[in-house]
């Protein structure tokens, strides 16, 4: 019996385990000049979960989502994707082997219309049913609908952000990295673009890499959480045990 149980826990941490990481970031460290923005960060990220970054002004988390998707250039460390590795890069091939960045003040290219801007998504896919992608982010977004032949700086800061994160998926990410969604919107409007990617997560097995300044909300949607403090890991754990421990939200998340 007793050997049984021990192939069934080996058998959870190298296959199973295994399976469910998608990104596996390991001893990662950024600089500019001759500010350190990341230390060493090992962290991962599981399919169909939705893990926040969270941490102070200055802790590294915007750093973070830029040196995986290839704007910041590491300077150590590795990062990999279903096993292949993807550190340095340049962005479109990062953007190719399945990751998507919606950075902070969403990015969306103001004098285009909507329309355009999702295209842009995927316009460097070959071999892709464009027509078909838009019509379903037009389903998962409906207020964009109405507005597809509009310039962007029309929209309202919710649905930029939905436009934002329509353009993202419009390459069919496997991982998808927010740079705070919730910055300047209403709550509900948050909570609205979050139930939709917690349905794309169990849905599709979708990973979100989610930054956020307010840790209490992220908390309150994620599944793992990472804290970071000076550009390095202080915990990584389920976003649940987090919020419970209050000696830690004191010290680094202010709550
Ligand atoms: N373009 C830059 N040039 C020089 N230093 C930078 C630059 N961007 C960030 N930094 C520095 O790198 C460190 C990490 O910054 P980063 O923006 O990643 O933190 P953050 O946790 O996202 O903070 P915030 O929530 O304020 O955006 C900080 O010390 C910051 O001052």
């Amino acid at each position: 019996m007793l050997l049984f149980d021990t192939f069934d826990y080996w058998f959870e941490v190298y296959f199973l385990q295994g399976e469910k990481k998608l990104l596996i970031v390991e001893g990662l460290s950024a600089s500019y000049g001759p500010v350190k923005a990341l230390r060493g960060v090992t962290m991962s990220v599981d399919r169909s979960k939705i893990t926040a970054v969270l941490g102070a002004n200055g802790a590294g988390k915007t750093t973070l989502l830029r040196t995986l998707s290839g704007l910041v250039k590491a300077i150590d460390g590795s990062a990999s994707i279903d096993g292949l590795h993807f550190e340095n890069k340049n962005p479109e091939d990062i953007a190719r082997m399945g990751i998507s960045h919606v950075p902070e003040g969403r990015g969306v290219v103001q004098e285009m219309t909507v329309d355009e801007n999702l295209r842009l998504g995927a316009i460097w896919k070959k071999d892709f049913d464009i027509k078909s992608k838009l019509n379903w982010v037009y389903e998962l977004f409906p207020p964009l609908l109405p507005r597809s032949a509009k310039a962007a700086f029309t929209l309202s800061g919710g649905e930029r952000q939905m436009l934002a994160v329509g353009r993202a998926l419009m390459s069919e990410p496997k991982a998808l990295l927010l740079d705070e969604p919730s910055l300047g919107l209403a709550p509900l409007v948050t909570a609205g673009i979050m139930s939709l990617l917690r349905k794309l997560c169990d849905d599709q097995g979708l990973a979100v890499l989610l930054v956020e300044q307010n840790a209490r909300s992220a908390l309150s949607v994620a599944d793992e959480a990472v804290v970071l403090s000076l550009g390095e890991v202080v915990v990584s754990d389920k976003a649940s045990a987090i919020k419970e421990d209050a000696a830690l939200r004191h010290h680094y998340l202010g709550f």
